[in-house]
């Protein structure tokens, strides 16, 4: 078996803010095999997206040096292998309106990227261009070459972006929510683009989403974070059809398309700078116990490729107590 493409082990990441000091991450841990899709879920403030950050080396002023390991490729990103990974790990970003130039020419501000990351000519460049215009599905791709960022409709745009993560024959492809801020009928096309993509050309891809449909479309692994950690991982499927920590459990309870609660989890995601001790799912768990606020529970391995955050996973105990 070939080594996973991107391997992060152990990764802190924590900012100082005028609040504190912010911990951001905290041990986390993501494969991504070679060929592999991941999905990273999570509310809103758990830190999807400043792993993506971390990974992509543009973490925000004010952080400091991440601890632990990215290895892309075998070789340590924050050890020494930032530069040469650059361009090798494509990134599409949440919102297709803000992430383009709008005074440069769409054929332009990717011949730009090229320039600075792939080999070839000007001619090649383009040449190569046009393909990824029409693998990406954009109508007439010459004429796309010369338009301005405003001339596209949103998916138009977001498939822009697509050709611009792949532009460099990236080894990873990171996405950033890619769809949230699309009508539904243009989220499914670009998905779709997506999962063919992702099947023609044998990408790696982490993929960051707030929404378990979403998720279940193009992903085959998923690693769900709370407040900074790893609440659990695994297949997705298996993780989606037997939650076994009370954090997934009741995310996807609350989750528009299952809506058995639709009063969402008590509480709130803690602020960086006010992390709970012990478990940081303690303060909202409905089956805390009294070691709970004392002792991080460590990730523990279970059968079929899964690990748990919770000594008090669903199949450690009966079902009375998880409901
Ligand atoms: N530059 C920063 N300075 C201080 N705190 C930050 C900074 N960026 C993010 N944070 C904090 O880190 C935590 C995680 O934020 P992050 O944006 O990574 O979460 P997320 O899961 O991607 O959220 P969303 O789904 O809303 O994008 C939040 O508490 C956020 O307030």
């Amino acid at each position: 078996m070939s080594p996973p493409v991107l391997q992060v082990e152990g990764l802190v990441v924590r900012m100082r803010t005028e609040g504190g000091v912010a911990e951001i991450l905290d041990d986390v841990a993501i494969t991504v095999p070679r060929g592999g899709t991941v999905g990273v879920v999570g509310e809103s403030g758990c830190g999807k997206s400043t792993l993506l950050r971390a990974i992509l080396g543009i973490l925000p002023k004010g952080a400091e040096t991440p601890r632990g390991s990215i290895l892309f490729e075998g070789r340590d990103i924050l050890a020494d292998h930032a530069e040469s990974a650059r361009g090798r790990i494509g990134f599409v970003p949440q919102d297709p309106y803000l992430s383009l130039n709008p005074v440069f020419r769409a054929g332009d501000q990717i011949l730009e990227i090229m320039r600075r990351h792939a080999p070839g000519s000007r001619a090649d460049h383009r040449r190569r261009i046009l393909d990824l215009f029409r693998a990406v599905q954009l109508p007439d791709p010459e004429a796309a070459l010369r338009k301005f960022p405003h001339q596209f409709s949103g998916g138009q745009r977001q498939r822009l972006l697509i050709a611009a993560a792949l532009a460099c024959d990236p080894a990873l492809v990171v996405a950033d929510e890619p769809t949230t801020a699309l009508d539904v009928t243009t989220q499914r096309e670009i998905l779709a683009l997506l999962r063919g993509l992702v099947v023609e050309r044998g990408l790696s891809l982490l993929f960051v989403t707030h929404d378990f449909g979403v998720l279940a479309s193009v992903c085959a692994e998923v690693t769900v974070l709370y407040a900074g950690r790893v609440a659990e991982n695994g297949p997705t499927r298996a993780v989606l059809d037997t939650p076994q920590h009370p954090y997934t459990r009741m995310l996807l309870a609350c989750h528009p398309d299952r809506a058995t609660d639709l009063t969402g989890i008590p509480g709130t995601v803690p602020a960086a700078t006010a992390q709970p001790s012990g478990c940081r799912f303690h303060p909202r768990c409905p089956i805390i116990r009294s070691g709970c606020p004392v002792e991080p529970p460590p990730l523990e391995a279970l059968p079929g490729g899964r690990a748990v955050a919770c000594p008090w996973h669903a199949d450690a105990i009966p079902e009375a107590v998880h409901g």
